[in-house]
């Protein structure tokens, strides 16, 4: 499966020890990542992250593209639910665009880890294109 890991900035800490806790079942997967934090997720720990443009730049976009091309099939995106982010439109998109194709997404650290332990004990059918 393709995932993708995404945080902004005051919830990249978080990932990170995220991504470290969960490092055996992400390496499995095929992983993405908006620019900053697939920089963070390359240097700090043993997976490696195709990183797409910063999400302020489009990032967000580009991975909600490959969701609606039936590329990208889980999400965990720790957002910041206290800071105002400049692109929230193209957040907004990509949450949309997943709900539109049924794409599991964790918004938060407790559902993320849902969502990894359950893709790791019972992969979802995901359809291409
Ligand atoms: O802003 C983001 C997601 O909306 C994350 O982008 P970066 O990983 O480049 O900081």
């Amino acid at each position: 499966m393709r995932l993708a890991l995404i945080a902004h900035d005051e919830q990249k800490d978080t990932l990170v020890e995220f991504a470290r806790e969960y490092v055996d079942t992400l390496a499995a997967h095929d992983l993405l990542a908006t620019g900053t934090t697939g920089k963070r997720l390359n240097e700090e720990t043993d997976l490696r992250v195709e990183r797409k443009s910063s999400g302020p730049l489009g990032g967000d976009m580009q991975i909600g593209a490959e969701v609606a091309n039936g590329d990208c099939h889980g999400i965990v995106f720790l957002r910041d639910p206290l800071t105002a982010q400049p692109h929230e439109p193209d957040i907004s998109a990509l949450l949309r665009i997943c709900d539109v194709h049924d794409v599991p997404l964790a918004t938060n650290p407790a559902s993320a880890a849902y969502l990894v332990e359950g893709i790791e004990r019972d992969p979802p059918e995901y359809h291409e294109g």
